[in-house]
């Protein structure tokens, strides 16, 4: 049995809860929000991040942050944007020896770090991991076969992560590339925004297989230009989460993409999902890859249709455009 708490009483907190309860798991869940704890001991769910589902009663739901203290394991459950804050708050509490376990998707607006590096300078002396992969909340929590991958640089903390999670519904393989992992798992929210304005302006299956394919080339690209394995693209934290989350109707970036296709203005598609981790990642990966001199034509041209108003037609056809190539030469290149 572990001890664990979870930061975060969103979709994907509630259902790691849900199955580290269900394995026998000492499980405490933080929420910034005395709404959403109300809500879960008032109704025993949390409709409005995870419909259907119910909350076991063995979990403990709190507001007080120094209910990370003494845990083997804490998992940062919350969306990119607010991990520095979150982290920082939680930093006094946490026990040195305690291993931090990253989930959340995204690049940091202006720093442009990884999240594992922004949980390192919150916590300077602990082992910072992550956990990535296909891995819809909604599926995990009722128990419906998953797989995921954990990296990080302490491998004996890598296996305690594997073995401490694992159960007959969750596979978690080991991986080595912290790097590729976080950016593979973060840069696939763009592409799944991508194919949703595809699937909102009805465009065809061989449209959705090209996106997927060529988004994950250039995934690979800035991601081996930061340090990362091409093999990890080929992997859970690669192309597996890229496809489901291009295929799922779980997805938020899919949905809000489908939104923006169909007409919405982007930022009130956003406003309308919820948490869509592919808005400001692509601006973000934009910039990075700008920083970093790689070519990324797809985030390239959903940067210009979010932010700059630009017709998703015209990038469409700038994209169909592009000088010729040829598949085998250009593979990580260009
Ligand atoms: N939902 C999913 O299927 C999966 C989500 N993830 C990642 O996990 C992270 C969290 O996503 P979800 O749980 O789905 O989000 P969510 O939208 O369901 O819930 C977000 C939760 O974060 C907390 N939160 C929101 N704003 C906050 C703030 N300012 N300060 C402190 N806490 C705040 C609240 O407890 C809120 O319920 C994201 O980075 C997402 O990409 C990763 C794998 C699967
Ligand atoms: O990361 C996810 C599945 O692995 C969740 O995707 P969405 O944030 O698009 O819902």
């Amino acid at each position: 049995m572990a001890t664990i708490t979870i930061l975060g009483s969103g979709g994907f907190g509630l259902s790691l809860a849900i199955m580290c309860d269900n394995a026998g798991h000492d499980v405490t869940v933080w929420s910034k929000f005395q709404d959403e704890i109300d809500t879960i001991n008032r109704t025993g769910e949390l409709k409005s991040k995870l419909p259907g589902v119910l909350i076991n009663k063995t979990i403990k739901l709190t507001t007080d942050i120094s209910a990370a203290k003494g845990k083997d394991m804490v998992i940062v459950g919350i969306p990119s944007n607010f991990v520095r804050s979150v982290c920082e708050e939680a930093a006094p509490y946490i026990d040195k020896d305690t291993i931090i376990v990253n989930t959340a998707k995204g690049l940091e607006a202006g720093s442009l770090k990884r999240m594992t590096e922004v949980e390192k300078e919150c916590f300077p002396d602990n082992i910072i991991a992550v956990l990535t992969g296909p891995s819809h909340a909604e599926e995990v929590a009722r128990g419906i076969p998953t797989t995921v991958c954990t990296a990080c640089e302490n491998r004996e903390a890598a296996n305690f992560i594997q073995q401490t999670l694992s159960n007959n519904t969750f596979r978690v393989y080991v991986n080595d590339d912290v790097i590729g992992c976080e950016i593979g798992g973060s840069l696939k929210n763009v592409i799944a925004l991508a194919a949703g304005v595809c699937d909102g302006l009805g465009l065809g299956d061989n449209t959705k297989a090209a996106l997927m394919t060529r988004g994950i080339r250039e995934i690979a690209r800035l991601g081996i230009a930061m340090g990362a394995e091409r093999d990890t693209f080929a992997g859970l934290s690669g192309i597996g989460d890229l496809i489901v989350t291009c295929c799922s109707m779980h997805s938020r970036n899919r949905r809000a993409g489908i939104l923006i296709g169909k007409g919405t203005d982007p930022a009130e598609a956003v406003r309308q999902v919820g948490t869509v981790e592919g808005y400001s990642c692509t601006k973000n990966a934009y910039d990075l890859a700008k920083k970093m001199g790689i070519e990324m034509p797809i985030t390239e041209e959903l940067a210009k249709v979010l932010f700059e108003g630009a017709p998703v037609g015209e990038s469409i056809k700038k994209l169909m455009s592009r000088p010729s190539k040829n598949e085998t030469e250009s593979q990580f290149l260009s």
